[in-house]
Protein backbone atom coordinates (compact mmCIF):
# COMPACT_ATOMS: atom_id res chain seq x y z
CA UNK A 1 0.00 0.00 0.00
CA UNK A 2 2.49 2.61 -0.95
CA UNK A 3 0.58 5.44 -1.55
CA UNK A 4 0.12 5.54 2.41
CA UNK A 5 3.73 5.17 3.11
CA UNK A 6 4.08 8.62 4.79
CA UNK A 7 6.32 9.56 7.56
CA UNK A 8 3.21 9.96 9.78
CA UNK A 9 1.99 6.23 8.69
CA UNK A 10 5.31 4.88 9.49
CA UNK A 11 5.38 6.10 12.78
CA UNK A 12 1.70 4.79 13.49
CA UNK A 13 2.80 1.16 11.98
CA UNK A 14 5.73 1.25 13.90
CA UNK A 15 4.37 1.47 17.35
CA UNK A 16 1.86 -0.61 16.52
CA UNK A 17 4.31 -3.31 15.77
CA UNK A 18 6.10 -2.57 18.81
CA UNK A 19 3.02 -3.33 20.95
CA UNK A 20 1.45 -6.14 19.00
CA UNK A 21 5.15 -7.65 19.25
CA UNK A 22 4.69 -7.42 22.80
CA UNK A 23 1.69 -8.62 23.48
CA UNK A 24 2.06 -11.32 21.06
CA UNK A 25 -0.87 -10.76 18.92
CA UNK A 26 -2.49 -13.07 16.47
CA UNK A 27 -0.42 -12.24 13.08
CA UNK A 28 -3.37 -12.31 11.10
CA UNK A 29 -5.30 -9.95 12.94
CA UNK A 30 -1.62 -8.09 12.98
CA UNK A 31 -1.68 -8.11 9.44
CA UNK A 32 -5.50 -7.00 8.99
CA UNK A 33 -4.80 -3.67 11.74
CA UNK A 34 -2.06 -2.24 10.18
CA UNK A 35 -4.07 -1.01 6.96
CA UNK A 36 -6.98 0.37 7.59
CA UNK A 37 -11.08 -0.88 6.85
CA UNK A 38 -11.86 1.11 4.49
CA UNK A 39 -11.01 4.19 3.02
CA UNK A 40 -12.16 6.97 0.23
CA UNK A 41 -10.47 9.53 -1.72
CA UNK A 42 -12.71 12.14 -3.02
CA UNK A 43 -12.21 15.10 -5.76
CA UNK A 44 -13.83 18.13 -4.56
CA UNK A 45 -14.57 20.96 -7.02
CA UNK A 46 -15.34 24.05 -5.43
CA UNK A 47 -16.51 27.74 -7.47
CA UNK A 48 -14.18 29.87 -5.95
CA UNK A 49 -15.05 33.75 -5.19
CA UNK A 50 -13.44 34.74 -8.34
CA UNK A 51 -15.62 32.11 -11.11
CA UNK A 52 -12.98 29.82 -11.33
CA UNK A 53 -13.55 26.15 -10.29
CA UNK A 54 -10.11 24.90 -8.04
CA UNK A 55 -10.80 20.73 -7.22
CA UNK A 56 -9.18 19.85 -3.97
CA UNK A 57 -8.75 16.09 -3.00
CA UNK A 58 -10.24 14.76 0.26
CA UNK A 59 -10.41 11.84 2.39
CA UNK A 60 -12.34 9.42 4.55
CA UNK A 61 -10.48 6.79 6.05
CA UNK A 62 -12.00 4.03 8.61
CA UNK A 63 -9.58 1.85 10.21
CA UNK A 64 -11.41 -0.01 12.07
CA UNK A 65 -15.69 -0.51 13.14
CA UNK A 66 -15.46 -3.99 15.38
CA UNK A 67 -16.28 -2.22 18.60
CA UNK A 68 -19.23 0.23 17.32
CA UNK A 69 -19.51 3.34 14.49
CA UNK A 70 -15.84 4.94 13.90
CA UNK A 71 -14.97 7.84 14.97
CA UNK A 72 -12.46 10.59 14.29
CA UNK A 73 -12.43 14.61 13.13
CA UNK A 74 -11.73 16.23 10.07
CA UNK A 75 -8.39 18.11 8.80
CA UNK A 76 -8.16 20.93 6.95
CA UNK A 77 -4.58 21.82 5.91
CA UNK A 78 -1.96 22.00 3.28
CA UNK A 79 0.12 18.32 4.29
CA UNK A 80 -3.10 16.35 4.26
CA UNK A 81 -2.49 13.26 2.27
CA UNK A 82 -3.62 10.02 2.09
CA UNK A 83 -1.10 8.11 4.92
CA UNK A 84 -1.58 11.00 7.31
CA UNK A 85 -5.57 10.60 7.69
CA UNK A 86 -4.92 6.53 7.74
CA UNK A 87 -1.89 6.98 10.67
CA UNK A 88 -4.39 9.25 12.39
CA UNK A 89 -7.74 7.03 11.82
CA UNK A 90 -5.39 4.16 13.32
CA UNK A 91 -4.80 5.96 16.50
CA UNK A 92 -8.33 6.97 16.64
CA UNK A 93 -9.10 3.12 17.07
CA UNK A 94 -6.51 2.82 20.03
CA UNK A 95 -8.00 5.93 21.46
CA UNK A 96 -11.42 4.89 21.80
CA UNK A 97 -10.94 1.50 22.95
CA UNK A 98 -8.63 3.00 25.43
CA UNK A 99 -10.82 4.93 27.04
CA UNK A 100 -13.64 2.09 26.87
CA UNK A 101 -16.16 4.19 24.20
CA UNK A 102 -18.28 1.85 21.66
CA UNK A 103 -16.32 3.02 18.67
CA UNK A 104 -13.85 2.10 16.06
CA UNK A 105 -11.17 4.56 14.64
CA UNK A 106 -11.76 7.20 11.39
CA UNK A 107 -10.42 10.47 10.28
CA UNK A 108 -10.60 12.57 7.36
CA UNK A 109 -9.42 15.56 5.76
CA UNK A 110 -8.78 17.84 2.56
CA UNK A 111 -5.30 19.26 1.02
CA UNK A 112 -6.28 23.07 1.54
CA UNK A 113 -5.23 25.92 3.93
CA UNK A 114 -8.69 26.93 4.74
CA UNK A 115 -7.08 30.25 5.87
CA UNK A 116 -6.57 30.94 2.45
CA UNK A 117 -10.33 30.61 1.47
CA UNK A 118 -13.31 32.85 2.30
CA UNK A 119 -15.91 31.80 4.12
CA UNK A 120 -18.10 31.30 0.90
CA UNK A 121 -15.71 29.15 -0.58
CA UNK A 122 -15.25 27.21 2.79
CA UNK A 123 -18.67 26.58 3.08
CA UNK A 124 -18.75 24.98 -0.22
CA UNK A 125 -15.87 23.00 0.02
CA UNK A 126 -17.20 21.28 3.13
CA UNK A 127 -20.54 20.77 1.63
CA UNK A 128 -19.02 19.34 -1.08
CA UNK A 129 -16.35 17.25 0.72
CA UNK A 130 -19.28 16.27 3.04
CA UNK A 131 -21.56 15.11 -0.08
CA UNK A 132 -18.79 13.06 -1.38
CA UNK A 133 -18.22 11.41 2.18
CA UNK A 134 -21.93 10.83 2.74
CA UNK A 135 -22.44 7.47 1.65
CA UNK A 136 -20.18 6.12 4.61
CA UNK A 137 -21.00 8.68 7.45
CA UNK A 138 -23.96 8.21 9.66
CA UNK A 139 -24.76 8.49 13.42
CA UNK A 140 -24.25 4.44 13.62
CA UNK A 141 -21.80 4.50 10.73
CA UNK A 142 -19.32 7.26 11.00
CA UNK A 143 -19.07 10.64 13.10
CA UNK A 144 -16.78 13.09 12.43
CA UNK A 145 -15.55 15.70 14.89
CA UNK A 146 -13.39 18.68 14.41
CA UNK A 147 -9.66 18.87 14.16
CA UNK A 148 -6.83 20.59 12.85
CA UNK A 149 -8.42 23.66 10.62
CA UNK A 150 -12.21 22.65 11.05
CA UNK A 151 -14.87 24.10 13.94
CA UNK A 152 -18.01 23.64 15.23
CA UNK A 153 -18.94 25.66 12.06
CA UNK A 154 -18.07 22.93 9.47
CA UNK A 155 -19.44 20.61 11.50
CA UNK A 156 -22.40 22.76 10.93
CA UNK A 157 -22.06 22.50 7.05
CA UNK A 158 -21.60 18.82 7.43
CA UNK A 159 -24.17 18.02 9.78
CA UNK A 160 -27.20 20.42 7.22
CA UNK A 161 -25.63 18.77 3.97
CA UNK A 162 -26.17 15.63 4.90
CA UNK A 163 -29.67 16.56 7.05
CA UNK A 164 -30.98 17.86 3.96
CA UNK A 165 -30.61 14.20 1.96
CA UNK A 166 -32.25 12.45 4.46
CA UNK A 167 -34.89 14.75 4.56
CA UNK A 168 -34.66 15.70 8.21
CA UNK A 169 -32.58 16.90 11.20
CA UNK A 170 -29.59 14.20 11.97
CA UNK A 171 -27.79 15.88 14.71
CA UNK A 172 -25.56 12.96 15.41
CA UNK A 173 -23.69 12.66 12.68
CA UNK A 174 -21.02 15.22 13.44
CA UNK A 175 -20.29 16.06 17.07
CA UNK A 176 -18.12 19.06 17.99
CA UNK A 177 -21.25 21.66 16.81
CA UNK A 178 -22.94 24.26 17.72
CA UNK A 179 -25.35 23.68 21.25
CA UNK A 180 -27.96 25.47 18.39
CA UNK A 181 -27.89 22.26 16.57
CA UNK A 182 -27.50 19.31 19.24
CA UNK A 183 -24.16 20.01 20.26
CA UNK A 184 -22.59 19.61 23.77
CA UNK A 185 -21.53 22.00 26.49
CA UNK A 186 -18.08 21.00 27.05
CA UNK A 187 -17.08 19.97 23.96
CA UNK A 188 -14.99 22.99 22.77
CA UNK A 189 -12.61 23.10 25.39
CA UNK A 190 -12.86 19.18 26.49
CA UNK A 191 -9.57 18.10 24.99
CA UNK A 192 -7.69 20.70 26.68
CA UNK A 193 -9.26 19.68 29.89
CA UNK A 194 -8.64 16.44 29.26
CA UNK A 195 -4.80 17.32 28.85
CA UNK A 196 -5.14 19.27 31.87
CA UNK A 197 -6.73 16.22 34.11
CA UNK A 198 -4.36 13.15 33.11
CA UNK A 199 -1.05 16.20 33.91
CA UNK A 200 -2.96 16.74 36.93
CA UNK A 201 -2.88 12.91 37.93
CA UNK A 202 0.75 12.81 36.38
CA UNK A 203 2.07 15.45 38.83
CA UNK A 204 0.68 13.96 41.82
CA UNK A 205 1.94 10.83 41.14
CA UNK A 206 5.73 12.27 40.84
CA UNK A 207 4.84 14.30 43.92
CA UNK A 208 5.22 17.61 42.05
CA UNK A 209 2.78 20.28 43.28
CA UNK A 210 0.34 22.16 40.77
CA UNK A 211 1.20 25.39 42.25
CA UNK A 212 4.73 25.23 41.42
CA UNK A 213 4.18 24.02 37.88
CA UNK A 214 5.60 25.61 34.96
CA UNK A 215 4.10 24.72 31.78
CA UNK A 216 5.14 25.29 27.74
CA UNK A 217 2.95 24.59 25.24
CA UNK A 218 3.50 24.42 21.42
CA UNK A 219 0.39 25.62 19.32
CA UNK A 220 -2.04 27.85 20.30
CA UNK A 221 -5.42 26.83 18.45
CA UNK A 222 -8.24 24.37 19.82
CA UNK A 223 -6.20 22.29 22.11
CA UNK A 224 -3.62 24.38 23.04
CA UNK A 225 -5.12 27.69 23.91
CA UNK A 226 -7.70 25.84 26.48
CA UNK A 227 -5.14 23.75 27.81
CA UNK A 228 -3.04 27.19 28.60
CA UNK A 229 -6.26 28.44 30.36
CA UNK A 230 -6.99 25.54 32.25
CA UNK A 231 -3.44 24.98 33.08
CA UNK A 232 -3.45 28.31 34.49
CA UNK A 233 -6.79 28.26 35.85
CA UNK A 234 -5.59 25.16 38.16
CA UNK A 235 -2.75 27.15 39.65
CA UNK A 236 -0.01 26.15 37.26
CA UNK A 237 2.23 28.96 35.53
CA UNK A 238 1.98 29.10 31.97
CA UNK A 239 5.43 30.32 30.89
CA UNK A 240 5.36 29.79 27.00
CA UNK A 241 3.20 29.65 23.82
CA UNK A 242 3.11 29.29 20.44
CA UNK A 243 1.80 28.95 17.17
CA UNK A 244 2.89 28.25 13.42
CA UNK A 245 4.52 31.80 13.48
CA UNK A 246 6.21 31.46 16.79
CA UNK A 247 6.22 32.07 20.41
CA UNK A 248 6.43 34.06 23.41
CA UNK A 249 8.31 33.66 26.68
CA UNK A 250 7.56 35.06 30.11
CA UNK A 251 9.30 33.42 33.17
CA UNK A 252 6.90 35.09 35.78
CA UNK A 253 4.30 33.48 33.64
CA UNK A 254 1.39 34.51 30.96
CA UNK A 255 -1.51 36.06 31.61
CA UNK A 256 -3.16 33.98 29.57
CA UNK A 257 -7.42 35.33 29.81
CA UNK A 258 -5.72 38.77 28.02
CA UNK A 259 -3.18 37.25 25.49
CA UNK A 260 -6.79 34.94 24.21
CA UNK A 261 -8.73 38.39 24.37
CA UNK A 262 -6.31 39.89 22.01
CA UNK A 263 -4.82 37.12 19.91
CA UNK A 264 -8.03 35.49 19.52
CA UNK A 265 -10.78 38.42 19.66
CA UNK A 266 -8.36 40.78 18.59
CA UNK A 267 -6.18 39.10 16.01
CA UNK A 268 -3.25 40.54 17.18
CA UNK A 269 -0.33 37.98 16.35
CA UNK A 270 1.34 36.47 19.35
CA UNK A 271 4.39 38.15 19.11
CA UNK A 272 3.03 41.50 18.77
CA UNK A 273 0.91 41.22 22.16
CA UNK A 274 3.86 42.73 24.16
CA UNK A 275 2.89 39.71 26.86
CA UNK A 276 6.18 37.98 26.50
CA UNK A 277 9.49 38.01 24.62
CA UNK A 278 9.91 35.89 21.66
CA UNK A 279 11.07 32.37 20.85
CA UNK A 280 10.65 30.40 18.26
CA UNK A 281 8.99 27.08 18.17
CA UNK A 282 12.19 24.78 18.59
CA UNK A 283 13.28 27.25 21.87
CA UNK A 284 10.11 26.72 23.44
CA UNK A 285 10.30 22.76 22.56
CA UNK A 286 13.62 23.21 24.89
CA UNK A 287 12.57 25.32 27.76
CA UNK A 288 13.02 24.29 31.22
CA UNK A 289 9.77 23.76 32.61
CA UNK A 290 7.67 20.78 34.27
CA UNK A 291 4.81 19.94 31.91
CA UNK A 292 5.60 20.83 28.19
CA UNK A 293 2.55 19.98 25.87
CA UNK A 294 2.87 19.89 21.88
CA UNK A 295 -0.41 20.90 20.59
CA UNK A 296 0.17 21.01 17.12
CA UNK A 297 1.41 18.41 14.35
CA UNK A 298 2.70 15.14 14.41
CA UNK A 299 6.51 14.39 14.49
CA UNK A 300 7.82 18.08 16.25
CA UNK A 301 9.89 16.10 18.67
CA UNK A 302 12.24 13.78 16.85
CA UNK A 303 16.02 12.40 17.43
CA UNK A 304 17.44 15.70 16.58
CA UNK A 305 16.10 17.87 19.48
CA UNK A 306 14.73 15.28 21.93
CA UNK A 307 17.85 15.08 24.18
CA UNK A 308 17.61 18.90 24.33
CA UNK A 309 13.87 18.56 26.27
CA UNK A 310 13.75 19.97 29.62
CA UNK A 311 10.84 18.80 31.19
CA UNK A 312 9.88 16.46 33.59
CA UNK A 313 6.34 15.75 31.86
CA UNK A 314 5.29 15.57 28.05
CA UNK A 315 1.45 15.87 27.79
CA UNK A 316 0.82 15.32 24.39
CA UNK A 317 -1.93 17.50 23.20
CA UNK A 318 -1.26 16.61 19.22
CA UNK A 319 -1.58 13.20 17.70
CA UNK A 320 1.56 11.56 16.90
CA UNK A 321 4.07 14.07 18.17
CA UNK A 322 7.00 12.27 19.30
CA UNK A 323 9.11 10.17 16.45
CA UNK A 324 10.11 6.71 17.32
CA UNK A 325 13.57 7.79 17.95
CA UNK A 326 13.10 10.92 19.77
CA UNK A 327 10.51 8.42 22.32
CA UNK A 328 13.42 6.31 23.46
CA UNK A 329 15.71 9.36 24.00
CA UNK A 330 13.02 10.82 26.24
CA UNK A 331 12.55 7.50 28.15
CA UNK A 332 16.35 7.15 28.50
CA UNK A 333 16.23 11.13 29.99
CA UNK A 334 13.57 10.02 32.47
CA UNK A 335 10.54 12.34 31.58
CA UNK A 336 6.94 11.13 32.11
CA UNK A 337 5.52 10.33 28.87
CA UNK A 338 1.82 11.23 28.83
CA UNK A 339 1.13 9.31 25.26
CA UNK A 340 -0.93 11.14 22.43
CA UNK A 341 -3.76 8.17 22.89
CA UNK A 342 -4.48 8.98 26.77
CA UNK A 343 -3.59 13.05 26.73
CA UNK A 344 -5.82 14.03 24.02
CA UNK A 345 -8.59 11.88 24.38
CA UNK A 346 -10.69 14.30 26.16
CA UNK A 347 -11.80 15.33 23.13
CA UNK A 348 -13.86 12.11 21.45
CA UNK A 349 -14.66 11.32 25.43
CA UNK A 350 -16.90 14.55 25.18
CA UNK A 351 -17.84 14.00 21.60
CA UNK A 352 -19.20 10.18 22.84
CA UNK A 353 -21.24 12.42 25.43
CA UNK A 354 -22.90 14.71 22.83
CA UNK A 355 -23.64 11.40 20.34
CA UNK A 356 -25.08 10.07 23.53
CA UNK A 357 -27.21 13.03 23.87
CA UNK A 358 -27.83 13.61 20.87
CA UNK A 359 -29.03 10.28 20.56
CA UNK A 360 -31.54 10.85 23.75
CA UNK A 361 -32.35 13.99 22.67
CA UNK A 362 -31.39 15.06 26.25
CA UNK A 363 -29.31 17.43 27.37
CA UNK A 364 -26.54 17.36 30.07
CA UNK A 365 -25.33 20.48 32.25
CA UNK A 366 -21.74 21.42 32.17
CA UNK A 367 -21.16 20.10 35.25
CA UNK A 368 -22.70 16.68 34.42
CA UNK A 369 -19.76 16.74 31.58
CA UNK A 370 -16.79 17.76 33.59
CA UNK A 371 -17.54 15.36 36.30
CA UNK A 372 -18.04 12.05 33.67
CA UNK A 373 -14.91 13.49 31.82
CA UNK A 374 -12.54 13.48 34.86
CA UNK A 375 -13.77 9.95 35.91
CA UNK A 376 -13.47 8.03 32.56
CA UNK A 377 -10.06 10.03 32.01
CA UNK A 378 -8.51 10.07 35.55
CA UNK A 379 -9.57 6.00 35.23
CA UNK A 380 -7.94 5.48 31.81
CA UNK A 381 -5.04 7.09 33.48
CA UNK A 382 -4.27 5.15 36.45
CA UNK A 383 -5.42 1.74 34.87
CA UNK A 384 -2.46 2.41 32.19
CA UNK A 385 -0.18 3.89 34.51
CA UNK A 386 -0.92 -0.05 36.63
CA UNK A 387 -0.40 -1.66 33.25
CA UNK A 388 3.06 0.15 32.64
CA UNK A 389 4.31 -0.35 36.15
CA UNK A 390 2.84 -4.09 36.76
CA UNK A 391 4.40 -4.61 32.84
CA UNK A 392 7.68 -2.92 33.50
CA UNK A 393 7.01 -0.71 30.52
CA UNK A 394 6.23 2.85 29.18
CA UNK A 395 2.95 4.56 29.43
CA UNK A 396 3.18 4.53 25.37
CA UNK A 397 3.28 1.05 25.05
CA UNK A 398 0.58 0.47 27.57
CA UNK A 399 -1.51 2.15 26.73
CA UNK A 400 -1.32 0.83 23.19
CA UNK A 401 -1.30 -2.51 24.30
CA UNK A 402 -4.63 -1.62 26.47
CA UNK A 403 -6.41 -0.30 23.36
CA UNK A 404 -4.93 -2.94 20.72
CA UNK A 405 -6.34 -5.81 23.18
CA UNK A 406 -9.77 -4.37 23.24
CA UNK A 407 -9.85 -3.89 19.58
CA UNK A 408 -8.36 -8.12 19.62
CA UNK A 409 -10.81 -9.27 22.28
CA UNK A 410 -13.88 -8.01 19.88
CA UNK A 411 -12.23 -9.18 16.74
CA UNK A 412 -11.74 -12.65 18.83
CA UNK A 413 -14.84 -12.60 20.16
CA UNK A 414 -17.23 -11.42 16.34
CA UNK A 415 -15.32 -14.48 14.75
CA UNK A 416 -14.25 -12.22 11.63
CA UNK A 417 -12.20 -14.89 10.05
CA UNK A 418 -14.31 -17.93 10.13
N1 LIG B 1 -9.52 19.51 18.29
C1 LIG B 1 -9.59 18.40 19.02
O1 LIG B 1 -10.58 18.15 19.72
C2 LIG B 1 -8.44 17.44 19.06
C3 LIG B 1 -7.23 17.74 18.48
N2 LIG B 1 -6.17 16.87 18.63
C4 LIG B 1 -4.87 17.15 18.07
O2 LIG B 1 -4.34 18.34 18.65
C5 LIG B 1 -3.50 19.02 17.71
C6 LIG B 1 -4.00 20.45 17.54
O3 LIG B 1 -5.34 20.41 17.08
P1 LIG B 1 -6.32 21.68 17.20
O4 LIG B 1 -5.92 22.49 18.38
O5 LIG B 1 -7.68 21.16 17.10
O6 LIG B 1 -5.99 22.45 15.85
P2 LIG B 1 -6.13 24.01 15.56
O7 LIG B 1 -6.21 24.11 14.08
O8 LIG B 1 -7.20 24.61 16.37
O9 LIG B 1 -4.75 24.60 16.08
C7 LIG B 1 -3.51 24.17 15.60
C8 LIG B 1 -2.43 25.07 16.17
O10 LIG B 1 -1.14 24.56 15.81
C9 LIG B 1 -0.37 25.64 15.29
N3 LIG B 1 0.64 25.12 14.39
C10 LIG B 1 0.47 24.63 13.15
N4 LIG B 1 1.66 24.26 12.64
C11 LIG B 1 2.57 24.50 13.58
C12 LIG B 1 3.97 24.34 13.67
N5 LIG B 1 4.67 23.84 12.65
N6 LIG B 1 4.59 24.71 14.82
C13 LIG B 1 3.87 25.19 15.84
N7 LIG B 1 2.56 25.39 15.82
C14 LIG B 1 1.92 25.06 14.71
C15 LIG B 1 -1.38 26.55 14.62
O11 LIG B 1 -0.86 27.85 14.43
C16 LIG B 1 -2.49 26.50 15.67
O12 LIG B 1 -2.20 27.36 16.73
C17 LIG B 1 -3.56 18.18 16.43
O13 LIG B 1 -2.47 17.27 16.46
C18 LIG B 1 -4.87 17.42 16.56
O14 LIG B 1 -4.90 16.23 15.82
C19 LIG B 1 -6.30 15.71 19.37
C20 LIG B 1 -7.49 15.38 19.94
C21 LIG B 1 -8.67 16.16 19.76
O1 LIG C 1 -14.01 14.16 18.85
C1 LIG C 1 -13.80 13.29 18.04
O2 LIG C 1 -14.64 12.52 17.61
C2 LIG C 1 -12.41 13.04 17.48
C3 LIG C 1 -11.36 14.00 17.90
C4 LIG C 1 -10.09 13.67 17.18
O3 LIG C 1 -10.04 13.79 15.98
C5 LIG C 1 -8.95 13.16 17.91
O4 LIG C 1 -9.10 12.74 19.05
O5 LIG C 1 -7.85 13.15 17.35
Amino acid sequence: MHELDTPTFRLAVAQFDQAAEAMGLDPNLRERLKYPQRSLVVSIPVRMDDGRVQVFTGYRVQHDTSRGPSKGGIRYHSDVSLGEVAALAMWMTWKCALADLPYGGAKGGVTVNPKQLTSGELQRLTRRYAAEILPIIGPDKDVPAPDVGTDAQVMAWIMDTYSQQVGYAVPGVVTGKPLSIGGSLGREEATGRGVVYVTLEALRHLDLDIQKATVAIQGFGNVGAHTARIMQECGARVIAVSDVGGGIYNPKGLDIPLLLSRYKEAGTPLGETKLGDALSNEELLQLDCTVLVPAALSEQITGRNASMLRCKILAEGANGPTTLEADRIVQDKGIFVIPDILANSGGVIVSYFEWVQDAQRFFWKASDIQERLHDLMTAAFQRTLQFAETRRTSMRMAALMSGIDKVAQAHQHRGLYP
